[in-house]
């Protein structure tokens, strides 16, 4: 895939481990062997996370634009938005972030803790708004931008989850690349891979860069959007464009994009018992925090699809960790019991 003739700005440490999870294999009988991938230890960053994959080949055109506020959008305890104010403070540029009110949770200090508290510590202008939980492109977010050039600033608009960005796939096109280097040197190759999708060109960038070795259906994406039609359409947007980018010679079919959308419920944001059950199942085997807005719902998944048979016994299963911990701060009220 002809990923080189872009320019990518570093953000992260470079390869991201990947672990066994044995006791968590051993948990769910032992018949499918779980590993992780860790990108949620990909930089020192905020904490790090997927979103900082995409903004290394976003960052270049940032540069070249001469642009000196970032704006972008997400919910009160959105991880992107926590990512782009981190980007913004080590390339010394501005950065305004609207924060819309994309869940239906209360929990007293929700407004205060976690992602919008290091959001807020590294200097960004964050402004929460009340409209609701939306992946398109919103007006809320238009406003922001016009409101820094009203100020005589020059801004760079970063849509919701980096996502419809032009280059927004191609840092996990270069996970998939990733992947298959560590392979070769561990002598294994994972018959699954496990994905969070909400806005899209994470799992989009996976498709791309798997479908290179015809693993393409093999990236499930498990949906915590709530809304998968309008994750779909944006998934499928994604994957044609970054395909075309990076030359990958025939187009993806609509059976190689596979989401999963039985684990969002019962609302974007809002965990279900069962993702509560995941979550302390990861922590309990392996140390390994998930949030309740996004990996909770991947993991969640993952167990349920391999408790039912449909990850069949025998299969090597890759559980992409794409971050999302500090969110589990504005839920204190949820796990006061552990
Ligand atoms: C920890 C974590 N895991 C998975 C995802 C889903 O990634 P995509 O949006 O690329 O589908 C997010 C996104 N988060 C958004 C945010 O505003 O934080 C873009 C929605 C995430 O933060």
């Amino acid at each position: 895939l002809k990923l080189d003739k872009f320019e990518r700005y570093p953000l992260t440490f470079g390869p991201t481990p990947i672990e066994k999870l044995d006791r968590l294999s051993a948990e769910l009988g032992g018949g499918v062997e779980i590993y992780a991938k860790r990108d949620d230890c990909n930089s020192g960053l905020a904490f790090g996370g997927n979103k900082l994959r995409k903004l290394e080949y976003i960052v270049p055109d940032v540069l070249a634009s001469g642009a000196d506020t970032l704006v972008s959008i997400g919910g009160v305890q959105s991880n992107h938005t926590r990512m782009v104010a981190a980007t913004a403070a080590k390339l010394g540029l501005k950065c305004v972030v609207v924060q819309e009110s994309w869940v239906p949770h209360e929990d007293a200090v929700y407004d205060r803790v976690g992602n919008i508290l290091l959001t807020r510590l590294m200097g960004a202008d964050s402004r929460i708004v009340d409209d609701g939980f939306d992946i398109g492109i919103r007006k809320s977010w238009e406003d922001a931008l016009q409101s820094v050039k009203d100020a005589g600033g020059k801004p760079y608009g970063i849509p919701a989850g980096a996502s419809v960005h032009p280059y927004g796939g191609l840092g996990y096109v270069r996970f998939a690349e990733e992947v298959r280097a560590q392979e070769a040197e561990m002598g294994i190759r994972f018959d699954y891979i496990i994905v969070c999708v909400v806005t899209g060109s994470t799992q989009a960038g996976m498709i791309v860069g798997f479908a290179a070795d015809g693993r393409a259906d093999r990236v499930i994406g498990i949906d915590a959007s709530g809304t998968p039609e309008q994750t779909r359409a944006q998934v499928r947007e994604i994957v044609d464009r970054t395909a075309d980018l990076v030359e990958l010679g025939r187009p993806v079919r609509e059976d190689e994009i596979v989401i999963v959308e039985d684990y969002a419920y019962p609302a974007y944001g809002v965990p279900s018992a069962e993702t509560n059950e995941a979550i302390r199942m990861a922590a309990r085997t392996e140390a390994m925090i998930t949030d309740p807005v996004y990996e909770g719902k991947s993991m969640q998944g993952m167990i349920d699809l391999i408790r039912k048979g449909k990850i069949p016994a025998g299969s090597k299963v890759l559980y992409a960790h794409l971050g999302g911990a500090p969110a589990i701060n504005g839920y204190s009220y949820t796990y006061r019991n552990g």
